[in-house]
Parts: C-alpha cells; structure tokens; sequence
C-alpha cells in the first residue's frame, strides 16, 4: 500500500507481537485528515495493538507508521512522546483519571503539561467540560463523579489541546447502553466541529461504528474485506450525529 497524497496518517505493512504471539500482521492502512476512521472486529483481533502501533505507543516489530511525513517507528521514545503529548489525544475504555485533581485540573492536564498558563489551562477545560455536559462537575474529583461523568471529563482531557489526532480505543465499553451512543456522538460531533482527525476502535457494536466516515475491519490480526463507508452503515450514520458542541 502506498500512501494516499491525503493521508495524515498511514500505516504499511505492521506486524506486532505480543510475547511472542502475533498481534498484526501485515496490516496498512491511511487516515485522512478530518477523517473518523472505525476499527471494528472481534474480541482480541488486534483493535487495541493498530491504536497503539498509530499513535507510537507502540513500535511494530515491521512495518512502517507515519504521520505528517515523520516516520513514528523510527523515531526515539522520547520523541515520540513529545508528539504523543503536541499532537495526539487517547482515549481508552477506562477513564484513567488522576484521583487527586479536580476535573478540569484532569482535563487540562495536556495543556499545562506543556506549560500553558494555568488561567487560560482552566478555561479551555471548563469549555470542554460544559461542551461535554460536565461542567457542573468541574471541581469534583473523580471519586465524586458517576463513571460516564468521568468518561466525558476524559474526552475533554483528549480534546482539550485541540490535538490534531484523538485514538478512542473502545470509549463507551464502561458506560450503560443508553450513554453509550451520546458519548460516542458527543466525541465525534467534537472532533468534526474542530476538523480533529479520530481513529475509533468499537467492538461488535456496528451500529456505533455508524458515526464513522469509514470502517476497517480486522480479523486474527490482519485486515478483512473492503471499506465501509458511513453511507451503508446504517441509520446512526453521519448525518444523525446532531449534538451540538
Ligand atoms: N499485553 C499483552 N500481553 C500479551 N498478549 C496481549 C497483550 N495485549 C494484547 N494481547 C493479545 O494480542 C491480541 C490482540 O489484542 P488486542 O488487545 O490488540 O485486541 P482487541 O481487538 O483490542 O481486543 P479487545 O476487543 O478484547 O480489546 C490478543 O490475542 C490479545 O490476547
């Protein structure tokens, strides 16, 4: 696979292990800008590891990842957590706040982190956290907020620095079924409003991978079949993303 001119980020030919069992293999794939790309698939087929090998937090046995013309799996780990921090945003399944801060101080977390003044910090979490329904939640620590509160303030934390690439690895796993659609609406009516580029691992749930402009699938670590675009994902496709952020 060669890169399209578009690609923002593109992968060819990853392979990863995991103690010693394969994880991908031969795996390529490009991102647009702006795009919400879906990576779907069962249990264990290796969603996790493609986010993990896309973002440089984890470097691929083979293969080559880059991002804006700077290749990731060369690059020092020192680097890579430099751009990890500038450029890119996660979101996991847990919301893996820090229990002894407030929720905006979680939220601002990226920016002071690269030593942003604490006035402007706060602010830009507190409208992160109002966008995202929580701002009344603002100074409660973790420990007092319901587990979607936390999951919103977590997506702030990702959104915050206006990054230019959010990875959501299974982002609505923890959540009951009735927050799971508007959280996963909420980041991507989000990420569309600001042109932030989102690569969204969903397990078996295809009915949310329908708020994406395209889906990959993945099967025993490697890619399976062809694209889907947004238009024959369903009723919960794009044009049903409608929160206003
Ligand atoms: N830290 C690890 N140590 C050993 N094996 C691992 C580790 N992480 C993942 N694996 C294995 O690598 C394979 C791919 O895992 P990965 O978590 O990437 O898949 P996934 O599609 O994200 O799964 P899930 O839907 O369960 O999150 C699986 O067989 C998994 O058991």
């Amino acid at each position: 696979m060669v890169a399209a001119p578009e690609d923002l980020l593109w992968a060819r030919g990853l392979h990863y292990e995991h103690e010693g069992s394969p994880a991908l293999q031969d795996v390529s794939v490009g991102v647009r800008e702006g795009e919400i790309l879906s990576v779907v698939g069962p249990r264990g087929c290796g969603k996790s590891t493609l986010l993990g090998c896309l973002s440089g937090r984890l470097v691929p046995v083979r293969g080559e990842v880059w991002f804006n013309s700077v290749p990731l799996h060369t690059l020092s780990e020192s680097a890579r957590e430099r751009l990890r921090l500038d450029r890119f945003g996660w979101i996991g399944s847990e919301p893996q706040l820090l229990p002894e801060l407030t929720a905006w101080e979680n939220a601002a977390l990226p920016l002071l982190l690269a030593g942003s003044g604490h006035r402007a910090a706060r602010r830009a979490a507190c409208e992160w956290l109002d966008r995202l329904d929580v701002g009344d939640c603002a100074r409660k620590r973790p420990g007092a907020l319901l587990q979607a509160q936390r999951q919103r303030v977590a997506i702030a934390r990702a959104l915050v620095h206006s990054p230019t690439v959010v990875f959501a690895d299974e982002p609505t796993a923890p959540l009951h079924q009735a927050d799971r659609a508007q959280v996963l609406r909420t980041l991507t009516t989000a990420a569309r409003s600001h042109r932030i580029t989102v690569v969204l691992a969903t397990g078996q749930e295809t009915r949310m991978a329908g708020v994406a402009d395209r889906t990959i699938t993945l099967v025993d670590g490697r890619r399976v079949g062809v694209d889907t675009p947004a238009a024959s994902t369903g009723p919960e496709g794009r044009a049903a993303c409608s929160l206003s952020v």
